[in-house]
């Protein structure tokens, strides 16, 4: 049985050797290990995957003398994941439907391993893509008057599902701390711009009027901060002065299908983590 787990903590000698000592004298066999030191913040970041005799293995045991014999003493924040369960993965769209085809076509080609409960749109424009793939499809309308509401709605659903993370796979409305704090570093946006560039609703027009080389597509952690959560990927493309604002739309649409993918496989492989507003990437 595979675990992956993931520490962060202040530096000191030993961690590793204790780290690994404990899961070794628990039985588990690593197979990665990973590790990264922020110097200059003094953060020591490690992911690892263990594979345990699943006859032998206790997660709450593991899970209670970790916390006392190894977090405790070294004040880690840590995590364990158990692969086998699918994540389940919200979906999130509005009007543009080609980051919604990407991840529906990875999903049922099985590239993409999650469980896609449902697909929430505050528009009904998309409704016959998830019909094609056999996904439930909500349409929650979201005006400035309902929000409260709306978000509501969404909670409901998110909860009914037990969902695990969510992905605004270009979502067009600002989502509140109320969504955010019942999934904090579990909200994936793709926003149409290489970041902090061109920040915003419309980037590609900001872009074209400012006359750049290069357009780019982020993929981040969402926050309450529009557009400046915690980067997990990004990629760029170049452009002419012979490119119109929809030659721009159209290289740029390809990049955000690729980046939010990519993104999407980092979180769902648990190669992600968080640490002040920036992310560790065990590649
Ligand atoms: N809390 C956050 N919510 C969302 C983020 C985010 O970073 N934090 N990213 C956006 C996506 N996005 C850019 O990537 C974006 C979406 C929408 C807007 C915007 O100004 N929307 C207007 C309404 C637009 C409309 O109704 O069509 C608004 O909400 O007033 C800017 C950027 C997803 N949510």
């Amino acid at each position: 049985m595979k675990t992956t787990i993931l520490i962060h903590c202040p530096d000191q000698q030993g961690i590793i050797s204790a780290v690994t000592g404990f899961v070794h004298a628990k039985g588990g066999n690593i197979v990665y290990l990973d590790q990264h030191v922020d110097q200059q913040a003094n953060v020591f970041f490690m992911r690892l995957e263990s594979n345990f005799d699943a006859d032998l293995f206790s997660e709450s045991d593991f899970e209670k003398e970790f916390q006392k014999n190894l977090a405790a003493r070294y004040t880690m924040q840590w995590s364990m994941h158990r692969a086998g369960r699918l994540p389940k993965m919200a979906l999130f769209v509005s009007k543009y439907n080609h980051c919604l085809y990407d991840l529906l076509s990875r999903y049922s080609s099985g590239e993409l391993e999650v469980d896609i409960p449902f697909v929430v749109s505050n528009h009904a424009d998309l409704r016959p893509i998830a019909e094609q793939f056999k996904i439930p499809f909500y349409h929650i309308p979201v005006t400035k008057a309902n929000k409260g509401d709306a978000e509501n709605e969404q909670l409901k659903l998110l909860a009914s599902h037990d969902v695990d993370f969510i992905v605004l796979a270009r979502y067009m409305q600002i989502v509140s701390a109320k969504i955010i704090d019942h999934y904090p570093n579990k909200i994936i946006n793709i926003h149409h711009s290489f970041l902090p560039a061109f920040a915003g609703a419309k980037p590609y027009h900001a872009a074209f009027k400012r006359g750049v080389k290069i357009i780019g597509a982020t993929s981040h952690y969402v926050t309450e901060n529009l557009d400046e959560g915690p980067i997990i990927e990004q990629d760029v493309t170049t452009v002419t002065h012979a490119h119109r604002i929809a030659d721009f739309i159209t290289k740029g649409r390809d990049l955000e299908k690729i980046v939010l993918a990519r993104a999407v496989k980092l979180h769902v492989q648990r190669k992600t983590m968080v640490y002040d507003n920036k992310t560790v990437i065990f590649y």
